[in-house]
């Protein structure tokens, strides 16, 4: 091969031609750098006939610079690669660099340095060293990271390397991972469990494709089963990748790994540093037959990597809508899981106890082998769930607890047992007001209301992370003592807790709480051990947890997700009040789950109320056929967006102008988008409602390609959109 061609990492330039220079060997999937203008840029060798480019004449050619020391991308990679920019309409360049790790790990080389508090005890203290030894105990990592961390700059940091009070430490990159014990811990299945562990573990041994919807109650033992085919996998010698859809559940799920397999698997999400970033993705391209990873949980975008021999993949509450990535590439892991373990010849898991209605779809039409586990495990019962009509009971005013939602947190305290409240809105107060003008605070930079935060003091932006103080006066009319807070967020329930239950010991689970695996690995042991009778908490409360004294969850509205433009309003209802109703009575003792709701004849409502599941599946199936709507028809987002509000106005107006008029397809918009302001762009959509004859994405590309808009506006595709906002 005396030229190549070359997907380099610039969105913009695409595909350029290089020549070899002697005496270098590449191959399809050779990660290399290339020379561009003056600069240097990395590139993976692609073959030429799957990506059509300029024909530069020989004389020409640039060499390649270098071949870095990494295995060639597979093929399967390369083509999952490309099916997932084709599908979704991104840049294959945008999408490549997902399976890439930092610069730092192509490089390889064996070490790094971190630094840590040598303990030392400073006689004088700046502020700002101050700070850094309060913030960083216990922590070790590059002086960036730990600048980021304390908050201070890196210069300071420096100064206290010289002054003694943070030492140098080398870290090993190459350090192998412990291996896992697959015999560390066997459970003994339940005759179900058995089945569905034995189908899993014969499509490990096959290398065949095998698609599977693990469809389980709560509490029926997803986990313990699976865990059968990883065991199964890592025997054969074979990689797997276990995706969860946050990372909070990581922290449960590294500890039941461990007491099945005797060590943690490795991680792989955004909040890892630089160290373990480099170490993890260099263990995965080596693969288990060299040392290297096994097993390996992650956020979505786990998904990308280079696997040197993926044997399994499982997607854990696979209906969650989490897995879909709203900015940059908008893919569903969930999806292109399965497209991997296709060009991969494995089987994939989709596990779920509330699976997606297209993952039903498919599992009734026969793509998808459906495993089911009825019953949940030890013989435990799944809870008694009551509707709470709050038309005819009323809270007190200010308050949002029932009475008879209250009589039984009571009756749950005197016993001992514990007690959750599910609210889905992060905050103590969603709207914050002036009583004396009425002015309302709202986000400078979105169109949105700002969340009042008492934990913090603040006003913040749920959309785009703008956080004010809260003030004392209103900044419109100028009077004090004014501001009211209307309807509820988590922080107030919990307010409301204290004061109705005042000896109860409470526990308050979002995100702003939830911030590192410390803070979570605490509330699991305390909430375990009994030190906590309430968890209020947002959804992160709402799966993978199994406190068997919890037996009173209630639901405290659940007519909030009904609300709004979402499309899947009642399927995701479902799922989620299903979910954190299955956290209740997973023990001995019978669970109970009280659904507040002003319409208890919603038919979600309904179906949650009379535990009927297939008839919710059923009637939100027609509906859908109905509507055209996924599974049977498909969607598609167009997002335009600019600073300047005409420019974007003028740009969607011209999408909306040039729209192909076809019978299998249907244009929706361009309307403003709910959110029409977010971080100070301007925001116009367009919703495609195609039959799934239509080919898409071609028509998508043929209609968005030959348009041209001012610099300031950005064109975004959404192929199947989970968002409307
Ligand atoms: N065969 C088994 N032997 C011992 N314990 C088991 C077995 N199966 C399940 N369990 C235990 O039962 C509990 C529930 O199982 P698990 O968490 O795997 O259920 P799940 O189906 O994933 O639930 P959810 O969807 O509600 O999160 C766990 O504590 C688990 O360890
Ligand atoms: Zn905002």
């Amino acid at each position: 091969m005396s030229r190549v061609r070359l997907l380099v990492f610039n969105a913009a330039l695409g595909v350029l031609d290089y020549r070899v220079p002697e005496g270098m060997t590449l191959a399809p999937g050779s990660v290399v750098i290339a020379p561009l203008g003056p600069r240097q840029v990395l590139g993976v060798v692609w073959e030429p006939e799957r990506l059509p480019g300029i024909d530069v004449p020989e004389a020409k050619l640039r060499n390649i610079l270098e071949v870095l020391p990494v295995p060639p991308l597979k093929a399967e990679l390369r083509r999952l690669i490309e099916w997932t920019a084709d599908y979704y309409c991104a840049p294959l360049s945008s999408v490549a660099r997902m399976a890439l790790g930092s610069m730092a790990a192509l490089r390889g080389g064996g070490t790094t340095t971190e630094y840590r508090l040598t303990g030392v005890e400073p006689t004088r203290l700046t502020p700002q060293r101050a700070a850094a030894l309060d913030a960083l105990q216990h922590e070790q990592a590059s002086i960036r990271e730990l600048a980021e961390r304390a908050s201070v700059s890196e210069g300071v940091l420096r100064g206290m390397v010289g002054a003694g009070l943070l030492e140098a430490v080398t870290v090993d990159l190459d350090k192998p991972y412990p291996r896992a014990d697959t015999a560390h811990h066997v459970p003994r299945l339940n005759e179900e469990q058995r089945r569905a562990a034995d189908a899993f573990i014969e499509a490990v041994h096959a290398d065949r494709f095998t698609p599977f919807l693990l469809d389980g109650v709560t509490g029926s033992g997803k986990t313990e089963t699976y865990f059968e085919a990883v065991a199964a996998a890592l025997d054969a010698g074979k990689q797997v990748l276990v995706l969860l859809p946050e990372i909070a559940l990581t922290e449960n799920f590294l500890r039941r790994f461990e007491e099945r397999f005797g060590v943690a698997p490795i991680q792989w999400h955004s909040s890892l540093k630089a160290s373990e970033r480099r170490r993890a993705w260099r263990a995965i391209v080596n693969g288990p037959a060299k040392g290297g990873a096994q097993v390996v949980v992650g956020a979505r975008s786990a998904l990308f990597l280079p696997y040197a021999r993926l044997g399994l993949i499982v997607v854990d509450e696979a209906h969650e809508v989490s897995f879909k990535q709203d900015d940059g590439v908008r893919y569903n892991a969930r999806d292109v899981a399965v497209i991997r373990a296709r060009f991969e010849k494995a089987p994939v898991i989709l596990a779920s106890a509330t699976p997606a209605l297209e993952s039903m779809q498919l599992a009734e039409t026969g793509v998808y082998r459906k495993i089911e586990l009825a019953a949940r495990f030890g013989g435990a019962q799944l809870p008694d769930i009551r509707i709470v009509d709050l038309r005819k009971e009323v809270p007190e005013r200010g308050r949002w607890l029932a009475p008879s939602l209250v009589a039984e947190m009571k009756t749950r305290l005197e016993r001992g047992e514990q007690s959750l409240l599910f609210l889905n809105r992060r905050g103590y107060a969603p709207l914050t007001l002036c009583r004396n003008c009425g002015h309302r605070f709202q986000c400078a930079h979105c169109t949105a209301w700002l969340v009042e935060h008492r934990f913090t003091q603040r006003l913040a932006c749920h959309h785009c992370g703008h956080e004010e103080p809260v003030p004392d006066a209103c900044p419109e009319c100028g009077a004090k003592d004014c501001l009211v807070a209307c309807g509820p967020g988590v922080e107030r329930i919990a307010d409301e807790v204290a004061e109705i239950l005042p000896e109860a010991r409470t526990a308050l689970i979002t995100s702003d709480t939830m911030n590192s695996p410390e803070a979570i690995a605490e509330f699991v042991a305390k909430a375990e051990g009994k030190a906590i009778d309430v968890i209020v908490g947002t959804q992160l409360v709402t799966k993978g947890y199994h406190f068997p004294e919890l037996t009173l969850v209630g639901v405290v509205d659940a007519d909030l997700g009904l609300e709004g433009g979402d499309l899947r309003a009642a399927e995701r209802t479902y799922q989620q009040v299903a979910q954190v109703a299955g956290r209740a009575g997973r023990g001995e003792k019978p669970g109970e789950v009280l659904i507040q709701t002003r319409h208890p004849e919603a038919p979600v409502i309904a179906a949650l109320a009379a535990g009927d599941r297939d008839a919710f599946y059923a009637a939100e199936t027609e509906a859908r056929r109905d509507a055209g709507a996924p599974p049977f028809g498909r969607w598609a987002a167009i997002i335009v967006s600019s600073e300047d509000l005409t420019e974007a106005r003028d740009a969607a107006r011209a999408i909306g102008g040039t729209a192909p008029d076809l019978p299998d397809m249907l244009v929706l918009g361009p309307a403003p988008a709910p959110l029409s302001l977010l971080r100070g762009r301007h925001r116009f959509r367009l919703l495609i409602n195609a039959r799934r004859s239509a080919e898409l994405q071609k028509i998508l590309r043929q209609w968005l390609e030959p348009l041209q808009f001012p610099r300031g506006v950005r064109v975004n595709i959404d192929v199947d959109p989970y968002s409307f906002v």
